[in-house]
């Protein structure tokens, strides 16, 4: 398979979130903001060393559980009248320690998708669970509190992730006020992050004293500052130039090693989702195909990126062909399968009208076996 592009487009024009939200997403008038944690006690948190062995720990076997699960999940608007399907029954398992990126045309749902891990939104229907925390079944409370303590953000536009009063210490921390953090330690533990991703420099300074990179940097660290277990990230290089875009990548890679977050980022550019070991694409609400990254070693002992795209196959054995491939075969309505010793083979109907090349050609099996469930490879 091959990657197909997606057309790049510089801005993201869907955006439903103002900057009274930046507050709203930590702010709880029921919580007394120094003193008092979500579940009414002092937190003492950890310093960056404890962070370092935890997301070694992290990293340790065990991990495949699955920290972002969602199957079949469905979100339907109603505009006007009119139903939305922005998601329709779709999966997606994210391992404790990933990062990934999703990609996506315009309008395939990412942004739906986000909404809802992060807490802001709720699916219509199917299931979805973070950090084990399930999403549809969430009381409001449980709510506010999982989006300031099991999750952060970072949006494309600096303005939604940072507000223009603060410095930049001050801002990262913010959330840290609405989990209890007593100042000492909020403003430590806000040093040590704008010094771990390389704006402590900018510490007194206003987000509009800041470069578009470093703004970023910033909002990462206020993502990071309630040691979230996972991050999400929608176009955050959107606004970037390529380079800057390159060094906020690193900083996020940066929080998803060091710091053991798990990332997650929604990306219109190509490099940045080169970057990660996973990218998911997304086609009318579902996921469709993967591309997986790893080193490969040739027989020279020549080490090289290797990525390969494979289809999304559902808990219910379905998966979409991807559209080039069956246009390229007239593949419409229906096709036919064979169980094969080590694959399944997919052919044209060979009698709908204009059925492709390969089944013209004769090349289709006369009679290709029925794929049976349960049969096994080779059986
Ligand atoms: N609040 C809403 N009311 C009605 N329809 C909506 C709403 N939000 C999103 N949609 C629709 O849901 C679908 C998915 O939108 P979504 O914003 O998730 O896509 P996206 O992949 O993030 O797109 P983009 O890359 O342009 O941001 C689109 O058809 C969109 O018009």
């Amino acid at each position: 398979m091959t990657c197909g592009g997606e057309p790049v487009r510089p801005l993201r024009t869907s955006f439903r979130i103002t900057l009274v939200d930046v507050l709203a997403t930590f702010a709880d008038p029921t919580l007394q903001g120094d003193h008092v944690t979500a579940h009414g006690q002092i937190a003492e948190p950890p310093d960056l060393d404890q962070l370092q062995r935890r997301a070694v720990a992290s990293r340790l076997p065990d991990r495949d559980e699955g920290i972002v699960v969602c199957e079949n999940l469905v979100r339907i608007y109603q505009a006007e009248g009119v139903e939305v399907q922005a998601l329709q029954g779709l999966d997606l398992a994210v391992s404790q320690g990933e990062m990934i990126a999703l990609v996506g045309a315009s309008g395939s749902g990412k942004s739906t998708l986000l909404g809802i891990l992060s807490g802001q939104d709720v699916p219509t229907a199917g299931s979805a669970e973070v950090a084990g925390h399930d999403l549809l079944a969430m009381k409001r409370r449980d709510r506010l509190d999982y989006r300031r303590s099991t999750v952060g953000f970072v949006w494309q536009q600096t303005a939604r992730n940072l507000l223009p009063y603060l410095s930049a210490a001050e801002n990262v921390m913010l959330p840290m006020t609405y989990t209890g953090v007593r100042r000492s330690q909020r403003r430590a533990r806000a040093e040590e992050l704008l010094d771990l991703f390389g704006v402590g420099h900018c510490r007194n300074r206003h987000p509009d004293e800041l470069s578009g990179g470093e703004q970023q940097r910033v909002a990462i660290a206020v993502a990071v500052a309630n040691e979230p277990q996972v991050v999400f990230a929608d176009e955050p290089t959107g606004e970037l130039d390529t380079a800057t875009s390159d060094e906020i990548f690193a900083v996020l890679r940066q929080a998803n090693e060091d710091l053991g977050v798990t990332v997650i980022v929604v990306t219109h550019d190509a490099l940045v989702s080169e970057q990660v070991q996973r990218t998911v694409r997304i086609r009318n609400g579902r996921t469709t195909t993967e591309v997986l990254r790893r080193i490969a070693t040739d027989e020279d002992g020549v080490e090289a990126r290797a990525a390969e795209e494979y289809a999304v196959l559902d808990r219910n054995g379905r998966l979409q062909l991807p559209r080039e491939f069956t246009e390229h075969l007239h593949m419409r309505k229906r096709v036919r399968l064979a169980l094969e010793a080590d694959h399944v083979g997919v052919w044209p109907d060979a009698s709908a009208p204009q059925a492709g090349p390969d089944a013209e050609a004769g090349t289709s099996p006369e009679a290709p076996r029925e794929a049976s469930p349960g049969a096994s490879p080779g059986a």
